[in-house]
């Protein structure tokens, strides 16, 4: 049976980012993709340029439409930018027999051009964030969530513990932000009390566009086809190893990675990344 999956997001018109990456993503691990669009972005390697953000309303008939027809195996969120267009969301899968749910709490994109409204962060924290299966923030939005700050490996266990606290049943704590020379970690976090660390090799590459909305989808993706939430994540951890690792070098600014690397080169980021219990 195939397995079906969608991603609840704002459209990258660049497309190394948003629907357009997690619909390459799911196409490539082979789970059939469904969408929601919240948010219409004029959008390249160098920046957001605009932002249309779309009714409620619409929104949310996107969601039935495809929820009332399809049995959905996971659903991930990416751009939600408001606390109406989230309110409608956690409303609308509440009313369902919620399939799993990754929510990758996006706020700046790597421009600095803000996808979440300020006013926006409470209703992530309080409405959407207690349905998540996993939760996938990098070190800033971690930040904004727990309200702490997070410079050392103790505080990433600190602020992954609060997000569990808060209601996620998992957490993966990403690293890209974080300030180590030689390997991105990323640290994941279940309530049932499962933790290791995946490492990789940084990669000196200004093409990190899209890194944390391919990542989500893929967990999503895995997630639809059956995977535990911890061989969710680390396959994920290697199709994005393999997505950086093997950048196209297209655009002229941040550019996207390579959502076909995985393809052929899954044993080759496997060997590249460290699992660390
Ligand atoms: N330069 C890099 N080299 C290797 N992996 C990276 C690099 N930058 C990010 N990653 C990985 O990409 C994923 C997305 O991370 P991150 O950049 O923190 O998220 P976001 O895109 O949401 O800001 C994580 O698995 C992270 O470890
Ligand atoms: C529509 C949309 N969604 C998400 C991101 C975040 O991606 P990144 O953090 O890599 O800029 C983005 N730039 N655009």
């Amino acid at each position: 049976m195939t397995s079906v999956a969608m991603t609840i997001a704002g459209s990258d018109s660049g497309g190394g980012a948003g629907i357009q990456a997690d619909l390459k993503t799911f196409q490539e691990l082979g789970a059939f993709g469904t969408s929601a669009i919240t948010a219409v972005t004029s959008q390249n390697t160098l920046g957001v340029h605009d932002v249309y953000a779309l009714e409620v309303n619409n929104v949310v008939s996107q969601i039935k439409a495809v929820l009332d027809d399809f049995k959905v195996g996971a659903i991930k969120t990416g751009m939600l930018f408001s606390a109406e267009i989230i309110h409608g969301v956690a409303k609308t899968l509440k009313s369902y027999d919620l399939p799993m749910l990754v929510i990758d709490p996006v706020m700046i994109a790597k421009g600095g051009a803000s996808l979440l409204l300020n006013e926006a962060v409470h209703s992530m924290k309080n409405e959407l964030l207690p349905l998540a299966t996993i939760i996938t923030p990098n070190i800033p939005e971690a930040e904004v969530l727990t309200g702490l700050t997070i410079r050392s490996d103790s505080d990433v266990e600190n602020a992954a513990n609060r997000l569990i606290t808060m209601g996620a049943k998992a957490v993966v704590l990403k690293g890209g932000h974080r300030d180590t020379k030689d390997y991105a970690e990323d640290l994941f976090l279940s309530a049932k009390g499962e933790r290791f660390i995946m490492r990789s090799e940084r990669i000196d590459t200004k093409d990190t566009h899209g890194t944390g909305c391919t990542f989500s989808a893929a967990i999503a993706a895995r997630l639809a086809q059956g995977f535990t939430a911890s061989d969710a994540v680390i396959d994920a951890k290697y199709f994005i190893q393999a997505a950086i690792a093997n950048g196209l070098q297209l655009g002229t600014g941040h550019g996207p990675t390579n959502h076909w690397a995985y393809r052929k080169l899954s044993e080759k980021a496997r060997k590249e990344v460290m699992i660390i219990e």
